[in-house]
């Protein structure tokens, strides 16, 4: 080596050491301002606001102390009556919320690590942040994380204009016409299951886990929805798409520490193997389509109307211009969307409608009430949609029951901004929690009956807004909400006109959180068809 190439590499070497150390500097910095110095200004902004909550530990904030609620309410669980049916829920599942709301009041701060959440349960500043500030919050950086690789950057998880574009784009998919056409195939696929149901009951069953039929159901409705005649395709997708959403879940549980999703494990591996298989299998349903189109087998200018064909159609026409901003359709996000509204809009309807068959079957005269509804309103002939909006009594029950049970019992936002919400200023970047189930349970808001099934509490509308939102509220509400309702109502009017149901005595009422609100072992009914 000569001279000229020695002094070269050592103004590499020098070079890399400076941009080693940038670079180090530089993360350094801004994990020391994202998890001490912001979390530390929003606290000291909210104790000046008198909202106060239980001392955080460094790094790990109050997640000791709610692992401590946790386990002890679970020893505490143990003891208690499964035998017994009580909606007397909260303390169970949301302990911490009902230790510290005691403790600090109706507004109080709780730390998930390095993550303030503000916990927020005032019906009037709830309605202004879900109305007014739907674009200046929205979903944190952890909650994108958690859900990054089963669906991805879709409709639940996007933000800013990118959310305002994916909104629109799916919108027309909940459009009045559309809806009827969908009420016809929720009609045939509820007949099949219903027929399924009376086979078993002929061939000696009595005893039902509607569970698990439920589930199955909404997922054949969903395949329909999105993928039309390619649904059995779909159901394979979406069969990846939940072992998927459960070995996350176990990851996350393993994994958190900062960047472990990059290491290569057996769960991260598993989790890259089984994302690889799903969007294989979507990548063959779209190829499909486009085939057809191309070969003139369907129409040259569609790809259908069902949500998968309606992106494809959009994809086409490229880009949608708003406001000067560009907003492109890809087959990343159209794989996205795809996952998304089947985990978005399948196990929510599922599991509303199992708790309904557990509380009508509980309930006996208000499954005799609605059942006389049903009669009389569709006078024997198969359900159509204008019968749905004359069924009032089922339409209390579905109310009660998804006030007692929401399947989204939480609401999370974060702000991006600093927001004026009310008398307070909530500071960009603190996490706002909804407690959805503490507030459907709240006596002060519905009273000393809070606890107790009582369906003609809708009899009327005297609930304030904010009050009560199994669907959220304001622009980024659940935009699947009279689909769901519209099946919610065909298959339990269905169910209910041609079985009488009762509690099994092998039922134990357990209700559990695993991102929606289930029943742990499932819901054991004994059916006699009519
Ligand atoms: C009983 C059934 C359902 C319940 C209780 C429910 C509840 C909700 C709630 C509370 C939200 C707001 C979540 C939040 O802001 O944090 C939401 C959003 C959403 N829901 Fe539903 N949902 C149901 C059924 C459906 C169905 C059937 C679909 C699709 C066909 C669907 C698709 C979506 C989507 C895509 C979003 C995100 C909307 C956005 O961010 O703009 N949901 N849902």
């Amino acid at each position: 080596m000569n001279a000229a190439q020695g002094a070269l590499a050592v103004l590499a070497l020098v070079l890399l050491i400076f941009f080693l150390t940038l670079f180090i500097g530089v993360a350094c910095a801004a994990i020391i301002l994202s998890y001490w110095l912001t979390p530390r200004r929003i606290k000291k902004v909210m104790e000046r606001q008198g909202v106060r909550g239980p001392t955080p530990k460094f790094l790990l904030g109050n997640i000791p102390d709610m692992d401590a609620i946790f386990s002890m309410i679970k020893t505490k669980a143990s003891d208690v009556d499964s035998f017994t049916i009580s909606h007397d829920i909260v303390g169970r599942l949301l302990p911490h919320y009902f230790l510290w709301s005691k403790q600090f009041g109706k507004r109080f701060i709780f730390w998930n690590g390095t993550e303030p959440r503000m916990c927020l349960t005032e019906t009037d500043l709830i309605r202004e942040l879900l109305t007014k500030h739907s674009t200046s919050s929205g979903r944190s950086w952890l909650q994108r994380q958690g859900t990054k690789h089963f669906i991805g950057g879709g409709l639940l998880m996007a933000n800013g204009t990118d959310w305002y574009h994916q909104r629109h784009l799916a919108f027309p998919a909940f459009s009045g016409d559309k809806l009827k056409r969908y009420a016809q195939y929720m009609v045939e696929l509820t007949e099949k299951m219903i027929r399924d149901l009376e086979s078993a009951v002929r061939g000696g069953q009595t005893e039902f886990e509607v569970g698990q039929y439920m589930t199955q159901l909404t997922a054949d409705i969903i395949s329909r929805f999105e993928f039309g005649s390619s649904h059995a395709k779909g159901k394979q997708i979406f069969h990846l798409l939940e072992v998927l959403q459960s070995r996350c879940a176990e990851a996350s549980r393993h994994f958190c520490l900062p960047g472990s999703r990059f290491f290569p494990s057996k769960y991260n591996r598993e989790i890259r193997s089984l994302k690889m298989e799903m969007e294989r299998l979507l990548m063959e349903v779209i190829q499909s389509r486009r085939d057809c189109v191309e070969a003139g087998r369907c129409s040259s200018t569609s790809y259908g109307d069902d949500l998968l064909g309606m992106l494809l159609n959009e994809m086409q026409n490229k880009r949608i211009g708003q406001g000067g901003a560009e907003f492109c359709v890809n087959m990343q996000l159209i794989m996205d969307e795809c996952k998304t509204f089947f985990f978005a809009g399948h196990e929510t309807t599922a599991v509303l409608l199992t708790w309904t068959m557990m509380l009508l079957a509980s309930n006996t005269s208000w499954q005799e009430k609605v059942r006389e509804e049903v009669v009389r309103v569709c006078g024997g002939e198969p359900i159509r949609t204008d019968h749905l909006s004359k069924l009032s009594m089922l339409s209390m029950v579905i109310n009660e029951s998804m006030r007692l049970y929401p399947p989204a019992l939480i609401l999370p936002r974060v702000a991006f901004e600093d927001i004026k919400l009310g008398d307070l200023l909530i500071p960009k970047g603190l996490s706002i929690w909804i407690p959805v189930l503490a507030i459907n349970h709240s006596e002060e808001l519905w009273g000393k009956d809070a606890n107790e099934f009582r369906p003609d509490r809708f009899s009327s509308k005297s609930y304030v807004p904010g009050q009560f939102m199994p669907f959220a509220m304001g622009p980024r509400n659940c935009i699947g909400q009279s689909f769901a309702m519209m099946e919610a109502k065909i298959i339990l009017a269905m169910l209910i006109s041609r079985f009488t149901f009762t509690i099994s005595e092998n039922y134990r009422h357990d209700p559990v959180v695993v991102l929606t609100l289930k029943p742990k072992h499932g819901v054991q009914l004994c059916l006699k068809p009519l």
